[in-house]
C-alpha cells in the first residue's frame, strides 16, 4: 500500500484556558481534498496549524509522505492560507509574486500569473488597497503556485463572491486532480464542500467525531421521519419542525443523507450529549 500524503497521530494541544486537540489521529491519502468541519472553537485552525508545521502540538505528530513535520523542520512541501491570509500591505501584486519566486524552490510563475489573471486583480495594485476578496485570492495565488505536496487553507472562500468561490473552487479541484496535491479546507459552508470534498473530518470540542471517505460515511447513514426509525441508532435531527427528519445509521430504507445533513446531525448529537457547542 502506498505511504498516505498526510498522517496525524494523536495530536494534543492544550492552551492556557481551553483543551484544543484530544487525541486526534487521521490518515488521508494522496491527491484527496479533504472537508474539515466543525462549530466556532472546535480546534479547526489549530489543526491545521499543528499540521502545516506552525504550531507545537503538546503531544502527538504529523507526517508528510512518511516525513515529519514540525516548527523549524522543511516545510517546502506544504502550502497553508490562514484565515487572516498574511500578505505585505506595501508590495504590489507583482512584487507579491516576485517575493513567492525568489523564497520556493518550486515555484510555477506561469501558474501564479494566470490565477492572478483569471481573479482580475491587477498586478500593479498595491496590496493594501485591494479588496478583502481580491487580497483572498493573490494569497491563494501564493499558495498554490508553490506546487504544495500538502496544501492547507483555512476558510479560504468566506470573503468571496459566488462567482469567486466557483472559480477558486475550480482551482483547488485541478490542483488536486492534475498535480496529486492533497488538499484540507476548513468551511462553515458545508454545503459548498459537498461537490468539492472527497474526504471528511468533523471535530468538535477538539475530537474527531467522524473521518473518512465521504461516500463511505454517506453510505453508512440514512434519513428517515423521526416517527419510523424503528431499531436504528439515531444520530440527530438534521432539521427542526413538527416534521423532523432524523440521520440515523445503517443502510437500510430511507433517503441517502447530504455531507450537510450528515455533519448537521452529529453537530446536533455533540451539543445533546455535551450541552454546549464546543470548549
Ligand atoms: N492562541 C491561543 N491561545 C489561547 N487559546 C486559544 C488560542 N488559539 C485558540 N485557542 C482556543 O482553542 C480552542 C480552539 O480554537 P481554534 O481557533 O482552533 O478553533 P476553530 O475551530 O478554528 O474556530 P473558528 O471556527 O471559530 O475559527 C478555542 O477554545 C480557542 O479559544
Amino acid at each position: 500500500m502506498s505511504t498516505p500524503a498526510l498522517v496525524a497521530r494523536s495530536l494534543k494541544k492544550r492552551y492556557r484556558r481551553a483543551e484544543a486537540l484530544v487525541d486526534c489521529s487521521f490518515s488521508i491519502p494522496a491527491g484527496s481534498i479533504t472537508a474539515l468541519v466543525g462549530p466556532n472553537g472546535a480546534g479547526k485552525s489549530t489543526l491545521m496549524s499543528i499540521v502545516a508545521g506552525l504550531l507545537a502540538p503538546d503531544d502527538g505528530d504529523v507526517l508528510v509522505s512518511g516525513e515529519p513535520v514540525g516548527v523549524g523542520s522543511d516545510r517546502s512541501q506544504l502550502s497553508f492560507l490562514a484565515q487572516s491570509k498574511p500578505l505585505y500591505g506595501r508590495f504590489t501584486v507583482a512584487e507579491m509574486l516576485r517575493a513567492g519566486r525568489s523564497l520556493n524552490r518550486t515555484w510555477d510563475d506561469a501558474y501564479a500569473q494566470r490565477l492572478i489573471t483569471a481573479a482580475a486583480v491587477p498586478m500593479g495594485a498595491t496590496v493594501r488597497t485591494l479588496s478583502g476578496g481580491q487580497r483572498t485570492r493573490v494569497a491563494l495565488a501564493l499558495a498554490l503556485a508553490r506546487r504544495p505536496a500538502v496544501l492547507v487553507l483555512d476558510e479560504p472562500v468566506a470573503d468571496l463572491d459566488p462567482i469567486a468561490r466557483q472559480d477558486v473552487q475550480q482551482s483547488i479541484r485541478e490542483e488536486a486532480a492534475v498535480t496529486g496535491t492533497t488538499v484540507i479546507i476548513s468551511s462553515h459552508v458545508v454545503s459548498e464542500l459537498d461537490q468539492l470534498c472527497d474526504r471528511l473530518l468533523l471535530l468538535t470540542s477538539g475530537r474527531l467525531r467522524l473521518s473518512g471517505p465521504v461516500a463511505e460515511l454517506i453510505d453508512g447513514h440514512r434519513l428517515v421521519d423521526a416517527d419510523e426509525t424503528g431499531d436504528a441508532e439515531v444520530v440527530g435531527p438534521v432539521d427542526v419542525g413538527p416534521s423532523a427528519r432524523v440521520l440515523v445509521r445503517g443502510t437500510g430504507d430511507g433517503e441517502k443523507p447530504t455531507l450537510e445533513d450528515l455533519t448537521v446531525a452529529h453537530l446536533r448529537r455533540d451539543v445533546a450529549m455535551t450541552g454546549k457547542v464546543s470548549s
